[in-house]
């Protein structure tokens, strides 16, 4: 649906991305993460074709971005990272000049959005907060049912209720096999909507991961009080890795499988379990302080 490969673009300050290369496939939510000035809006200017790169291509349905600019328009929806409104616009207006361009927006499905996201488009577009305006921009990416819809920070100014509804949006549209590929610093939302995320730093891509692998690497803490500290004891002979210990209470660290962990625990009297999960979040800080690693 979208593969972007070898994407090379240097600016004349020396920044930029370098042999960028990943592929979208057709329904996948594919995010898209990295530090301040990575190389995230500028890789998706190349997706829309905005820029020309040094080397490489973008192809969206089939599309060069570059070469074949404006023939795509009706299969993609983009949302950017800080959107230019046109002057004196309201937010009605600005829908309809886009939904001129897109082309086949249903009305019906226009309002809906609207109605969701709970907004007033008759404001005029300068007297919006940055909250509204997001909201137009996220209806004029969705409108034409795209095939493809490209989001820059999609939540950043959104209150956590809209970024609820926003989620809800996404999960229905992907179900419908709408492919989205979404950049973010919102782990959460990463983790609710995300099959693969991409991670860049300092133009380069330094992992493609799934998120699902990711969950299940997640490291877990279990918290677990035994009846008496004897048992603790030999509960501690089992040769499970052991976080820290405190009377007849133990944290065990698991990660992956966890059979085992529930078999040892079994033989015991247990009074109370408690588990902590490692945060997706940390996992992905990890990936972000590494110093820059092919996949
Ligand atoms: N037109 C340009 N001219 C010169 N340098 C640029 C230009 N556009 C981007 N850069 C530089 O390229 C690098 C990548 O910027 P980019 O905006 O793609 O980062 P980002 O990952 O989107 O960051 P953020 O999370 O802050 O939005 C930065 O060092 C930026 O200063």
């Amino acid at each position: 649906m979208l593969s972007v490969e070898h994407v090379t673009k240097i600016f004349p300050n020396g920044r930029g991305i370098r042999d960028v290369t990943f592929s979208v496939r057709r329904g996948e939510v594919f995010g898209f993460l990295g530090p301040n000035g990575a190389g995230k809006s500028t890789t998706i200017r190349h997706i829309m074709g905005f820029l020309k790169p040094d080397q490489g291509s973008v192809k969206v349905c089939g599309y060069d971005t570059w070469k074949e600019q404006g023939r795509f328009q009706k299969y993609i929806g983009y949302l950017p990272g800080e959107i230019a409104f046109i002057e004196g616009m309201t937010g009605k207006a600005f829908l309809d000049f886009m939904a001129g361009m897109q082309g086949g927006v249903d009305p019906a499905w226009r309002d809906e959005l609207i109605r969701r996201l709970q907004f007033d488009v008759r404001t005029p577009i300068r007297k919006m907060s940055k909250g509204m305006k997001q909201k137009v921009g996220i209806v004029a990416a969705f409108m034409h049912r795209p095939e493809v819809i490209i989001l820059d920070e999609p939540t950043s100014g959104l209150d956590p209720l809209m970024q609820k509804v926003f989620i809800e949006l996404v999960l229905e549209e992907k179900a419908k096999g709408t492919t989205f590929l979404m950049s973010s610093h919102n782990f959460p939302e990463i983790e609710r909507t995300c099959d693969r995320a991409a991670i860049i730093k300092d133009g380069v891509i330094i992992a493609v991961k799934d998120i699902h692998d990711l969950q299940s690497m997640q490291r877990k803490l279990f918290e677990v009080t035994f009846e008496t500290e004897q048992e603790l004891d030999d509960f501690m002979k089992c040769g499970l890795k052991i976080d820290s210990r405190e009377g007849n209470r133990v944290r065990v660290a698991v990660q992956g499988d966890m059979n085992r962990f529930i078999r040892e625990t079994a033989r015991f009297h247990v009074r109370n379990i408690d588990v902590f999960t490692q945060n997706l979040e940390d996992i992905f800080m990890d990936y972000y302080d590494r110093e820059g690693q092919t996949p």
